[in-house]
């Protein structure tokens, strides 16, 4: 079985191809700045992104081979974890999201490459809105604003699911409490391979992050937002993009932020120090989810590579469970596994309605 599997990300379009298990190839086209910015919306982005890939795949012939696309989906209505054949409702639904997301074109691209191929199947798998919360998780305090849950789904499962499999243990049969520490972050609670828990990585909550600002004061927001001195767009960019460490120190690169602590920039520490202190509070706050019955703590994503963060929140929540690095993402290999898990029969598709 051939599979391409797409990734498509705010600042990187990825592309693999698989034979059943084996990577053939991977490809990670970088876009700047300078690249996006005459695309006026994500949406916008779409021709650009297909046209790279194909000429990409024409260039490794292999075109017309594949027995499946699957792509990371977006911001679609909350759905269960799991693989779904891409349909003429989430076409739709993923046409007219109601935010950006580069994800968002996951899987209008899969199902787009799909098309040409005789006997091609289109997936998306484990999407950011993939939605297992508990009851009692998704109530705030007021009702027309309940929690919701958008998070890295797709890494969080994989790997969940490959820290069980090192153990010889079932993903389905643990709790865990994983931290995808990226550009976004997100703590989530798993309890027997369920999510009941975890904080929007997207629209501020939970920790701040390179990118992100994370939970704020409602009412300072507030004052913000009618002070007349911002748009919603400006807001919005503040919550998700230009908040967090971005917003205090002008950059999201951490290894140069770390850099800079070593050379002796005390703001710095202290701004990475406090993020470090926002998602500690949030695994302690995942932890008491799962009432203390944690069979590990793992840590992911890009900032997982960096000792300084890691060495750091350790040292402020190594009481809690025994922890785990699985540093970077898996994203381009559980979307493949998915699909081939799909295509085997081995896995039943889930429809999007
Ligand atoms: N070796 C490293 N040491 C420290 N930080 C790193 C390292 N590599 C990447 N990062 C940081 O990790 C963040 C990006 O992480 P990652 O690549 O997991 O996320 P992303 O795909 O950009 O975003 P997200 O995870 O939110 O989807 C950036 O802030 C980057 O500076
Ligand atoms: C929260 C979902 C993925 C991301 O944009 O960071």
């Amino acid at each position: 079985m051939k599979i391409l599997a797409i990734n498509p990300g705010s600042t990187s379009t990825k592309i693999a191809v698989y034979e059943n298990e084996k990577r053939l190839f991977v490809k990670t086209f970088y876009h700047s700045i300078e690249t996006l910015s005459p695309f006026p919306t994500i949406n916008s982005q779409y021709e650009f992104r297909k046209e790279l890939i194909l000429a990409e795949l024409k260039k490794e012939d292999v075109l017309f081979l594949f027995d499946a696309v699957v792509g990371r989906g977006g911001l679609l209505k909350p759905i269960p974890s799991g693989v779904y054949e891409v349909n003429e409702t989430m076409l739709k639904d993923l046409r007219n999201a109601s935010m950006q997301h580069a994800s968002n074109l996951g899987g209008l691209l899969a199902e787009d490459i799909s098309r040409s191929i005789p006997g091609c199947k289109a997936y998306i798998a484990d999407p950011v809105v993939v939605d297992e919360l508990e009851d009692v998780a998704r109530i705030s305090g007021l009702p027309m604003l309940p929690r919701v849950s958008i998070f890295h789904a797709l890494n969080h499962k994989a790997v969940g699911r490959k820290y069980a499999r090192s153990i010889n243990k079932n993903y389905e049969k643990m709790n865990l409490v994983i931290a995808h520490l990226g550009g976004g972050i997100s703590v989530a609670a798993h309890r027997c391979g369920r999510v009941i828990d975890v904080n929007n990585a997207l629209n501020g909550s939970g920790p701040f992050s390179p990118e992100r600002a994370g939970t704020l004061s409602a009412r300072a927001l507030a004052e913000l937002c009618f002070s007349g001195k911002y748009s919603l767009q400006e807001i919005d960019k503040m919550i998700c993009g230009k908040g967090g460490v971005m917003a205090h120190l002008g950059t999201t690169d951490m290894p140069a932020v770390i850099k800079k602590i070593n050379d002796g920039d005390a703001n710095a520490e202290l701004i990475v120090d406090a993020m470090i202190y926002t998602v500690a509070k949030e695994i302690g706050s995942m932890c008491v989810s799962l009432r203390g019955n944690v069979d590990a703590i793992i840590l992911t994503g890009g900032i997982a590579y960096n000792s300084y963060c890691v060495d750091r929140l350790i040292g402020q929540i190594d009481f809690l469970a025994p922890i785990h690095i699985f540093p970077g993402e898996d994203e381009m290999e559980a979307l493949a596994f998915n699909a081939l898990e799909a295509l085997q029969g081995n896995i039943v598709c889930k429809v999007y309605n």
